[in-house]
């Protein structure tokens, strides 16, 4: 059984279809990413879960338990979904310490003094925080913050967990400590979590899978790996990676390979979409699957280079083929004009 399952789901606000009969399921234990353009839906989507919004149509299930149902008119209330929040503003208590914030939520439900205490101290302890209880809130680093709003999320058992930008607040190097450190939290817990994120690393790093949502629609749901090196559209492709993107011409197909014309060079890729001889198509390749080749090798192709950068790690290189600009990365820096590049046949991915 699926913790959240999501069918059919339909808002509209102001006139405007937000989300268009989409449909999501989330396995126990599992961690979700929602990504997508500004304005595809994942904030709206996010709220209609947790009940501060109420959808159109459609139905949600939470573990098992209808929480929303357009045709049967259920909608319960977000306090009765046993949901944990997590805020980009973190939202904690200023003049409460860090136990009390963590302990609010139980003091609501009126559990008992003795069992609040000894759950806020496991909690604390769990997510790396058993010595700064008494502090408060102002007296923090944005990456303690942030892992007391996890705590306080966290000691109320929630079946599900949903986090709205949960490192957007952080600096840019602190953001990338906590994506490793949050992914560890929440599978050592084994909670089920769903997040938003508009920053395509973080979704990668941290989620067992990633939806990425075009238009209040599901554009493909799937392990990371397999966004990233098999994405099933062109909006997929070019959303994930900013990779290179080239016009061209398919020539002939055989199976899922499709030979096409390039700017002159005629190149072996795999067709994603079924390309229609002749039919103008778009081949794609990611940056790291471009590589300097030998000249007359297969798939390759001149190109003429106009620009390289340093970036530390790697340089990236600008080339010039016919009027596309393609970039690649390599750890040399380039001489010479004329370049000959390759790519691997299953590296140019073809779309319709
Ligand atoms: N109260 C509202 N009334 C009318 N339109 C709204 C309202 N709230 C959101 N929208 C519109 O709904 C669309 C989806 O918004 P939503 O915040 O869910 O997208 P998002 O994918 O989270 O975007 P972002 O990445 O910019 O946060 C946007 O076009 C937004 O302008």
């Amino acid at each position: 059984m699926s913790t959240l399952k999501i069918e059919n789901l339909g808002k509209i606000l102001g006139g405007n279809t937000i989300l268009d009969g989409l449909n999501l399921e989330v396995e126990a234990g599992e961690i979700v990413a929602l990504l997508g353009p500004s304005g595809s839906g994942k904030t709206t989507l996010l709220r209609c879960i947790s009940g501060l919004e109420s959808p159109d149509a459609g139905r949600i299930s939470i573990d098992g338990r209808v929480v929303y149902d357009a045709g049967a008119r259920v909608n319960v209330p977000p306090e009765g979904r046993k949901l944990g929040l997590v805020f980009q503003s973190y939202a904690l208590w200023p003049h409460k310490t860090v136990s009390q914030n963590v302990a609010f939520g139980l003091e609501q439900r009126k559990e008992n003094k003795g069992e609040i205490g000894r759950k806020v101290t496991e909690v604390l302890e769990q997510i790396g925080l058993g010595a700064l209880g008494a502090r408060y809130p102002g007296q923090l680093s944005g990456g303690q913050q942030q892992r007391v709003s996890l705590a306080r999320a966290f000691v109320t058992e929630p079946v599900l967990l949903l986090l709205d930008e949960p490192l957007s607040n952080l600096d840019a190097k602190l953001r990338e400590h906590a994506r490793a450190w949050l992914r560890e939290a929440l599978k050592a817990s084994g909670k089920t979590a769903i997040f938003v994120t508009h920053d395509q690393s973080e979704a990668m790093a941290i989620s067992d899978r990633v939806a990425i949502l075009r238009g209040g629609k599901l554009a493909q749901y799937a392990p990371p790996e397999q966004v990233y090196d098999q994405p099933n559209s062109l909006f997929v492709a070019d959303f994930i990676g900013n990779p290179n993107i080239m016009d061209a011409q398919a020539v002939s197909t055989e199976g899922q390979g499709v030979r096409v014309l390039v700017n002159g060079a005629t190149l072996e890729g795999v067709g994603v979409s079924d390309p229609e001889l002749g039919g103008k198509v778009r081949a794609v390749i990611r940056q790291e699957h471009l590589e300097l080749g030998q000249p007359g090798a297969a798939n390759t192709f001149p190109a003429r280079h106009v620009n390289s950068v340093f970036l530390g790690a790697v340089w990236e290189h600008w080339v010039e083929v016919g009027a596309d600009r393609l970039r690649f990365h390599s750890p040399h820096k380039l001489s010479g004009d004329l370049l000959t590049m390759h790519v691997p046949r299953e590296k140019l991915l073809v779309f319709h």
